[in-house]
């Protein structure tokens, strides 16, 4: 009897505990209608199990509910709906109105970014995951990084490293070039500006930067880390001391960049040391950050802080950037009228076939308002979140006219999930939203413009926006002033084929294109 005794005694604790955890959850959102599945979206767990989203029964949404579910089949009647989970997670209130988005991303409504947050689990804080008082010192650090002289050595480069590139493929001596997936070019060639421009050394096309004595490329390194991310939160630190192989593979990769990192900084530290005695030093980005184990209290970091901010910077100013650019360049590919426009504005801009200089960048706005729509259809964070970090009041406008806004109060620690997917695909707010229309952000075109969102609003909006900017509008000038995208079809397969097997992307962490297949016919 006693054998039964305690396991069933755990057993009713256990139901009685989630039953607990499902009602605080409710009272937690306020009450507000939704779905009760066993995880929450951002759950550590649930990454690694299968997902569904199909309403009525949710059991494990997973981090691509707002992708999967961007035409808005969870919100119904409203634009907030809740998620609350009863096994692990926190409650969650998605929200997709440009309001409440507003409320949630200014300062002062009670929100803030996540306590918990993924990001701080390898490295620490970080300017991306920090709060409050700690946030502002992190962004006070980095900011004289972000000066128009960066802009301008990024944008000359952005043409340097272009012209190294079609050297080294061999692309220069060709007439056609079959490029089968975009996106490891991209993703490159955004690690080699980064690199050169944020951080101040040279990353050639035939020799990227290696980490461990040549063990593996940088961008190798970045992509295990990125990758395994869920493992570094579930894991506990002794299990990476038994000899399995793939924990054995994580450790490693996170120690090469831990050593990688903390060498760079070393060096760095040392340049400025000279420059003071009359060398120049560098003035960038990672300049700034690793300036500031030094000064007065307000500005003065530790060495975690330091070397976390440095591996934000060379994950979020690389990843992003590649992904947008890649999912313009598919798009202009298929979407020929649109390249065509392009190609007019960069033949009148750059009258006579000179070289592009950084005084053009605001003379190419068609090209800009293609990368902020390949930003809207496939963003690279569907899904922006926060945390109430008091109890607070949060409010959605009516869909029904006339009617007063929706109001619920959500308690401390309630997740508040901004559903840019949803929004972006919300014809209220993008009318036609499946097509590709730059024009929309056009205000010559559109008396009344769309509003750009995919880099954030309020204070916590991203700091790299030029930065981006500058190398896409750079990139694309040096492309298509020499080439015309186009598809590459496979054997019998037709355009709108193509865009269905190519023109698609799923989440793995953040937004992934699937291989992008282009070929490039040079210009005559
Ligand atoms: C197309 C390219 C990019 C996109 C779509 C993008 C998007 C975003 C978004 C949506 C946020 C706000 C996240 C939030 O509110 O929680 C953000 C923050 C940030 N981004 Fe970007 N980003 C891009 C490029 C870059 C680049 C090139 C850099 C650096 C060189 C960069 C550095 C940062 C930093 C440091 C933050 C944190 C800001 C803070 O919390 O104060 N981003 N980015």
């Amino acid at each position: 009897m006693m054998y039964y005794a305690v396991p069933s005694l755990l057993l009713v604790s256990y139901v009685f505990s989630r039953i607990i955890k499902y009602y605080s959850g409710r009272r937690a959102v306020g009450y507000l209608r939704g779905y009760a599945p066993a995880l929450s979206s951002g759950s550590v767990l649930g990454m690694q199990l299968p997902t569904n989203i199909e309403a009525p029964y949710i059991w494990n949404p997973g981090l691509g509910i707002s992708w999967d579910g961007r035409h808005g089949s969870l919100y119904k009647d409203s634009d907030m709906y809740s998620l609350v989970p009863w096994i692990s997670g926190p409650p969650q209130v998605f929200v997709a109105s440009f309001e409440t988005m507003e409320q949630v991303s200014a300062h002062g409504f009670g929100f803030d970014k996540r306590v918990f947050n993924p990001g701080e689990t390898m490295f620490g804080e970080n300017i991306a995951t920090t709060q409050k008082d700690s946030w502002k010192k992190h962004r006070r650090v980095f900011t004289p990084g972000f000066s128009n002289k960066t802009y301008a050595h990024l944008w000359e480069s952005t043409i340097e490293i272009f012209k190294d590139m079609m050297a080294t493929e061999g692309w220069d001596r060709k007439k056609e070039v079959f490029i089968p997936i975009v996106n490891r070019v991209t993703t490159k060639f955004a690690m080699s500006t980064l690199c050169s421009c944020a951080f101040g050394f040279p990353h050639p096309w035939s020799k990227p930067p290696m980490v461990g004595n040549g063990e593996m490329s940088l961008l190798e390194c970045i992509i295990i880390l990125k990758r395994t991310l869920a493992y570094h939160i579930l894991v506990p630190r002794w299990a990476y001391y038994l000899p399995i192989p793939f924990l054995g593979m994580i450790e490693n990769a996170y120690k090469l960049m831990t050593e990688y990192l903390q060498s760079l900084i070393a060096i760095r530290r040392q340049q400025l040391k000279d420059a003071k005695s009359g060398d120049e030093a560098p003035a960038d980005v990672f300049s700034a950050i690793v300036q500031a184990h030094e000064g007065d209290e307000k500005s003065r970091m530790t060495e975690k802080q330091i070397l976390s901010d440095a591996f934000v910077l060379l994950f979020a100013g690389h990843a992003t950037t590649a992904h947008t650019i890649c999912s313009t360049i598919g798009l202009l590919a298929y979407y020929q009228d649109e390249q065509d426009k392009a190609y007019d504005e960069i033949t009148s801009v750059l009258a006579g076939g000179r070289l592009p200089v950084f005084d053009d960048l605001e003379s190419f706005m068609h090209l800009h308002y293609c990368f902020m729509e390949a930003n809207r259809l496939f963003p690279v964070f569907p899904v922006v979140l926060r945390e109430a970090v008091e109890d607070t009041r949060l409010t959605t406008p009516s869909r029904t006219p006339g009617k007063p806004d929706e109001e619920i109060y959500v308690r401390k620690g309630t997740e508040i999930a901004i559903d840019y997917a949803a929004i972006y695909y919300n014809p209220r707010y993008y009318p036609d939203p499946e097509a590709f229309k730059p024009s929309r952000f056009d205000p010559a075109v559109t008396p009344t413009p769309v509003q750009f969102i995919g880099m954030g609003v309020g204070p916590r909006a991203c700091m790299g926006r030029k930065f981006a900017f500058t190398e896409a509008v750079c990139f694309l000038v040096m492309l298509l002033r020499d080439w015309k995208i186009d598809v590459a079809l496979e054997r019998g397969e037709t355009r709108e084929e193509w865009k269905k097997r190519a023109l698609t992307a799923s989440v793995n962490g953040m937004l992934t294109m699937a291989p992008l297949p282009v070929r490039l016919i040079r210009r005559e």
